[in-house]
């Protein structure tokens, strides 16, 4: 579905990305992981195709990513990016909306309107609809954008990807554990996500693999079972953790902190 080969990024002499080699295959859902500054962020738009124009080493779908045609790829790939415009004025349905554009010229269908609905709706931001981008929560701005990008794939092609960075910034319990169940059904019906997340607990209950970063180098590509150990996670941290066994579903449950006594 989506392959990476030796993907290398520098920017003046300091390598942000360094040989990272790895395999997204359709109905995962693979959570990067890594401390502040390990290329999370950068890996994602490159594979996004956001950071080298002529980018000959990510193949989406068996294409080039660099060589799908530009009105083609939205319609299979999505992007949620961590840094918003803060300075939209347009109402909340008309922000979602956008993810539409990709669809019409001037004028938006009655699909298009419904599809709007369907993921406002979801995200639980039906009611936000009418009120203006700039006085909304942060927490309420990165849902309405989750519209956008989930508004921007509803369609019937097979096995989209979508790439989300940081989707859970600013978001309570519920709307955090809403988010993931969204992701997990796309994966269900076939569809890749690839999802950067700070939280590792998360990341090991709705993961199928884990991506490790640390300093621009992929540390560690398997399951979270595999990945989630206390040695792997305290030395890519550098923080002393003790793994235990999430209750819940059985998944490595993952206590940050050195016993005092
Ligand atoms: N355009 C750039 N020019 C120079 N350095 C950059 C550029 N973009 C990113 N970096 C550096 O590359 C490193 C990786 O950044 P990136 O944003 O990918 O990290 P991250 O793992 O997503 O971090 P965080 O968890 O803090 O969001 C950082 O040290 C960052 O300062």
């Amino acid at each position: 579905m989506l392959k990476a080969k030796n993907v290398r990024f520098a920017v003046k002499n300091h390598l942000l990305l360094d040989e990272i080699s790895f395999a997204a295959e359709k109905g995962e859902f693979i959570a990067i992981l890594g401390p502040n500054g390990a290329g999370k962020s950068t890996l994602l738009s490159y594979i996004s195709n956001e950071l080298e124009q002529k980018n000959k080493t990510v193949l989406f779908k068996e294409k080039l990513i660099s060589q799908w045609d530009k009105r083609e790829l939205p319609l299979h790939k999505a992007k949620f990016s961590q840094h918003q415009a803060g300075d939209i004025t347009l109402e909340i349905k008309d922000v979602v909306m956008m993810g539409r554009y990709p669809y019409f010229d001037n004028t938006p269908s009655e699909k298009d309107g419904q599809a709007v609905e369907k993921w406002m709706e979801a995200t639980d931001t039906t009611h936000l609809k009418n009120r203006s981008y700039e006085h909304l929560s942060g927490g309420e701005r990165q849902r309405v954008h989750l519209a956008r990008v989930l508004t921007q794939l509803e369609n019937n092609i097979e096995n989209k990807i979508i790439l989300l960075d940081e989707p859970l910034n600013n978001l309570d319990v519920s709307h955090q554990f809403k988010t993931l169940e969204i992701i997990k059904n796309l994966t269900e019906k076939n569809n890749t996500a690839i999802v950067v997340l700070h939280d590792i607990n998360l990341a090991s209950q709705f993961a199928d693999k884990i991506l490790l970063l640390k300093k621009g180098k992929l540390v560690a590509y398997d399951t979270p079972a595999n990945v989630l150990t206390e040695e792997m996670i305290s030395e890519v941290y550098n923080f002393p953790c003790y793994v235990s066994v999430n209750p819940i579903n059985q998944q490595p449950l993952i206590l940050f902190g050195q016993n005092k006594k």
